[in-house]
């Protein structure tokens, strides 16, 4: 099953207008069931545009977009996928537990089945101790870890992250990476993550794509065999090569 097929894609803002952009060309990507796939690139290459079709949130000037085969379109309506980007996006009059609840309520679930959802994503990102307090008593790490639950509580197929860690230290930002891998790995979920950080894109993916920009196209992808993601690896020869190629990669120079 495929996660995510995106076909042809041509995106242009500002059409015909003398600040006409066009943000991606001809982009073709696939993201096969239980992926973890990394975009890569410099800043206006495109990502979050790319990030946006598959989510939805843009419809593509030309090319098309599936998710878990069908239309970007029905698979947003059915919630097929969860977003968590930069800033958390909690709602600071809501408790941690009722953000979390926020896509089943769309959804129109019952409170008794919302309750038992919320806690079980809490428990799974290690906040089950803080479901009764506000976004503005947690750290920053702890507001991404709510929004990762958030994310994850409709149980979508797919998870669509936008540099969702990039606001965040170092130590706690590689918890989380290790943390995100053993939610992904239990839950099967796909996802598509944006970053600018090469070894945070080798460290969690199966594959790193990295683009270019104006046009922004798709110019290479370095598929990541590591013998295991702990913290080991991270010192490993191993690790280290992988940086080295989605460097090489990202310049250009083979
Ligand atoms: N709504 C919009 N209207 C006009 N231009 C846009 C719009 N959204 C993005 N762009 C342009 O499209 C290009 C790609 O932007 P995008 O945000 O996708 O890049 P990015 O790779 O995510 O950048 P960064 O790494 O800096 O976040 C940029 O030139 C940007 O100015």
């Amino acid at each position: 099953m495929t996660a995510v097929s995106v076909s042809g894609v041509t995106q242009v803002f500002n059409r015909g207008r003398p600040d006409e952009v066009t943000a991606l060309s001809d982009v073709d990507l696939t993201v096969a069931a239980g992926e973890f796939v990394s975009l890569i690139g410099p800043s206006g290459c495109g990502k979050s545009t790319l990030l946006r079709l598959i989510a939805d949130l843009l419809a593509p000037t030309t090319g098309t977009v599936e998710v878990s085969g069908k239309p970007a379109r029905q698979a947003r309506l059915e919630q097929a996928y969860g977003i968590a980007f930069q800033q958390a996006g909690l709602f600071e009059w809501r408790t941690v537990q009722r953000n979390v609840e926020l896509p089943l309520e769309l959804r129109g679930q019952s409170k008794a089945e919302r309750r038992e959802r919320a806690a079980e994503m809490l428990e799974l990102v290690g906040l089950a101790d803080f479901a009764g307090h506000y976004p503005a008593q947690l750290s920053g790490g702890m507001q991404q870890r709510v929004a990762i639950a958030r994310a994850l509580a409709v149980h979508p197929p797919l998870l669509l992250m936008d540099e969702p860690f990039g606001a965040l230290d170092e130590m706690t930002r590689e918890r989380l990476q290790t943390e995100l891998l053993a939610i992904c790995a239990q839950t099967g979920t796909s996802t598509v993550f944006v970053t600018h950080s090469i070894p945070e894109a080798v460290f969690l993916s199966d594959r790193v794509v990295v683009m270019s920009p104006r046009p922004g196209r798709i110019t290479g992808t370095v598929g990541i065999d590591l013998p295991a993601r702990d913290e080991a690896v991270r010192q490993s020869p191993d690790f280290f090569s992988h940086v080295t190629l989605v460097r090489k990669t990202l310049r250009g120079t083979p």
